[in-house]
């Protein structure tokens, strides 16, 4: 599964409904934006699609997810950890096989990072560990991409060459942004959340920053 067709989403918290009920479907090869003001709902309508799509997707949470303990490569390795036996992991723990050694290593130097492979996560800067968690939804490798805030810690041109990475590797994905032109830029669908709900569902190429600015 590519894309998805979700209905009747709803999300309350403390008895108070922050989404839905709303529907969303997803079709193969769009590159869809949520975006709308700080507490639209933005991250919780990312973890219900991911509840419903749950193995056929890579995930880079907002709150990132890594093991501060461990090294770049183990986080990163994460992103396939139930794809292998637990002894495969088990062993990966204490020697890396040279090949997940390899394809860490690769992934990581895409993103300007090649020499943290063994630095443990916990000494990065914020912008380094949300590469860590890009790297890890990279490594996964799963058909649908959900990034929540995936640039928000990244410097101008590494936001750049993020995107476009993400927008080369994965065919179909879901990103909330807070940077409109980033949206517009990277994505071919633009959904705008507000109050819980979908106020705004059009193609990119038919919106300027100004339509989008109205949410917020
Ligand atoms: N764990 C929680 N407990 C209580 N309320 C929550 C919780 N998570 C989210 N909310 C509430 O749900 C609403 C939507 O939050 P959400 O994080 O989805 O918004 P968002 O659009 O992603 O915001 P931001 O752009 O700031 O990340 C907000 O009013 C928020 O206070």
């Amino acid at each position: 599964m590519t894309g998805f067709d979700l209905s009747g989403l709803t999300a309350s918290f403390g008895g108070e409904r922050v989404i839905g009920p709303l529907s969303l479907r997803v079709q193969q090869g769009e590159k869809v934006a949520l975006v709308g003001k700080s507490g639209a709902g933005k991250s919780t309508l990312m973890r219900l699609i991911h509840e419903q799509v749950n193995r056929d997707a890579s995930l880079v949470p907002q709150e990132l997810g890594l093991v501060n303990a461990l090294p770049v490569f183990h986080n990163v390795f994460m992103g396939q950890l139930d794809r292998h036996r637990s002894w495969y992991n088990t062993v990966t723990l204490v020697r890396p096989f040279s090949r997940d050694r390899d394809g860490v290593r690769e992934l990581l130097k895409a993103l300007g990072m090649p020499e943290k492979l063994w630095i443990p996560t916990a000494s990065l800067s914020g912008g380094q560990r949300q590469r860590v968690a890009i790297a890890r939804a990279l490594y996964r490798n799963a058909p649908l991409l959900l990034a929540d805030e995936p640039i928000s810690a990244l410097d101008g041109p590494m936001a750049h060459q993020v995107m476009q990475l993400l927008k080369e590797h994965f065919s179909t994905s879901v990103f909330a942004l807070h940077d409109v032109d980033m949206a517009l830029a990277y994505c071919n669908r633009i959904v705008g959340i507000q109050d819980g709900q979908i106020a705004l569902d059009e193609p990119a190429e038919r919106l300027v920053a100004s339509d989008i600015m109205s949410l917020y």
